[in-house]
């Protein structure tokens, strides 16, 4: 008899502790996240926010809890196991610029991830490369370019589509558009909702601006001092 798969969040984290020697800055917080559903980190400067995005990402082991992926605990999978999760899940950092290589030109970053799940193909790569910089906004001639030679905000266009070339199911948005003009913000975060619908992805989203997080998430989760103090729908 066939059974449906159980339903599980796509994000499922649980009593998450994070420690830098005598410091904690994640004290067992807990949240789920489902497909196609922003949840933002919202606190403070120091409560913990950006130590629980590299916790999920498993880019800092965490010292306690658990972290489920589409189901997966992650906390346990050696390094090895985990690669082949790691295109799922895809960071997105503040700083525009430090997401890409500057030494790199665009369509090469964007291309990397294509070719290290094995999808890159010579006859059809640059037009899938092309194709990912039109759907983040971005001229693909733009694919000549380094990284010093964008703005701020086109920068951020080309890291989502460097993340998008991995075919993620969760975003993890630590900041994404803080470091960009308020004038090309509204145009980030509207790229994000778009790619969002069309993808189902999940958005952890990570921002100390309240006016966004009222804007952008579906739910939010209040930091202070690395523990969740209740939620806001
Ligand atoms: N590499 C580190 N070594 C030691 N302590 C750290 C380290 N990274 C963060 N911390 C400490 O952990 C706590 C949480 O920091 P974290 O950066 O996660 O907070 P945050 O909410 O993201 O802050 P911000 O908004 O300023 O980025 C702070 O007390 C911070 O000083």
């Amino acid at each position: 008899m066939n059974h449906p798969p159980a339903h599980h969040p796509l994000l499922e984290v649980r009593d998450l502790v994070v420690r830098y020697g005598p410091v904690t800055a994640v004290d067992r917080l807990s949240f789920t996240l489902d497909a196609g559903e922003t949840l933002a980190l919202n606190g403070p400067s120091g409560s913990g926010k950006s130590s629980t995005a590299l916790a999920v990402l498993q880019l800092r082991r965490p010292d306690g809890g658990t972290v489920r992926f589409e189901g997966r605990e992650l906390t346990t999978l050696t390094e090895r196991e985990l690669r082949p999760l790691r295109p799922r899940m895809q960071p997105v950092f503040q700083d525009p610029y430090g997401s890409l290589n500057p030494r790199h030109r665009v369509r090469d970053a964007v291309a990397e991830p294509l070719k290290v799940r094995g999808a890159w193909h010579r006859s059809d790569g640059p037009a899938r490369v092309a194709e990912l910089l039109d759907r983040v906004g971005l001229d693909p001639s733009y694919g000549d370019r380094r990284p010093h030679e964008l703005s701020g905000g086109q920068c951020q266009r080309a890291g989502i589509a460097r993340a998008l070339a991995s075919e993620p199911r969760l975003l993890v948005l630590d900041e994404p558009v803080s470091a960009l003009d308020a004038s090309v913000r509204a145009g980030v975060l509207n790229l994000l909702s778009d790619l969002q619908d069309e993808f189902g992805l999940g958005y952890l989203f990570i921002c100390h601006d309240r006016a966004v997080v009222r804007h952008f998430a579906d739910r939010v989760v209040e930091l202070r001092d690395g523990a969740g103090t209740g939620r806001v729908t």
